[in-house]
């Protein structure tokens, strides 16, 4: 029986996450790997229409509380009609952030760890990739790319100030230094095939 794997990609904004997606996504086919790509918030239709309710929006539209909780839940719909069938036909999922997202930017204020892993917990059953990529970048780095792409026009969450922001990138840090043997930093630096190339080198031990 083929084996489905579950892959997430995640880091701050604009260190290159989807672009990653997309180049992982094509070397993994390459090898023959069924692969499905997805993203954080949304991936089924329930989530996708969360996503918007998300980023959309006045800066104070959610509590934190409740933002955590539409991110949970958002979660445990992708989860449920989006990853876990491609898992059980074999198929590996690449997704653009999961739940250590909500770990890093929910659970680092009113919320702490605790709290969003219990969410995670009864949402969509503590489910865990088989291994995370903590894509890094020096924050001006990150700032200059996300700026290149959009122009600054960030969504409600990324426009929050540069002191959340690198919160989030210490959490994200932190969790790869508890989480060894699942999350991997990668240093998001230099030309995008070079950082596609450490990224599969971080799976060497899962590739057939
Ligand atoms: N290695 C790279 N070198 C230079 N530019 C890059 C590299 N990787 C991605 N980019 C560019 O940086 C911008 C941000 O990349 P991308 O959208 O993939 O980041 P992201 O982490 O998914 O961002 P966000 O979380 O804000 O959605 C894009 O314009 C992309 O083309
Ligand atoms: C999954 C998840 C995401 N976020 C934040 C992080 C970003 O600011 C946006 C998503 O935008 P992207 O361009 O698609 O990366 O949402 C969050 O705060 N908590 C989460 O669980």
């Amino acid at each position: 029986m083929k084996t489905g794997r579950f892959i997430s990609l995640e880091g701050g904004e604009g260190v290159g996450k989807s672009t990653q997606l997309r180049a992982l996504s094509a070397a993994l086919r390459a090898r023959g790997i069924d692969v499905v790509e997805t993203r954080e918030p949304g991936g089924s239709a329930g989530a996708e229409a969360i996503r918007t309710l998300l980023l959309t929006g006045a800066a104070d539209r959610w509590s934190q509380r409740a933002e955590a909780l539409l991110f949970a839940a958002a979660r445990a719909d992708h989860v449920e009609k989006t990853i876990r069938p491609a898992l059980q036909r074999g198929s590996w999922i690449l997704s653009d952030r999961f739940v250590d997202s909500s770990r890093a930017y929910q659970g680092m204020g009113e919320l702490t760890d605790d709290d969003i892993l219990t969410l995670h917990r009864i949402g969509s059953a503590g489910l865990l990739p088989d291994r995370t990529f903590a894509l890094t970048l020096p924050e001006a780095e990150a700032e200059r790319r996300a700026h290149m792409r959009d122009g600054g026009d960030t969504d409600r969450i990324g426009a929050r100030d540069s002191t959340f922001h690198q919160r989030v990138a210490r959490s994200f840090r932190g969790f790869a230094s508890a989480e060894s043997d699942r999350v991997r930093i990668v240093d998001a630096s230099g030309a995008a095939q070079t950082v596609t190339m450490r990224l599969l080198q971080g799976l060497d031990d899962l590739l057939p």
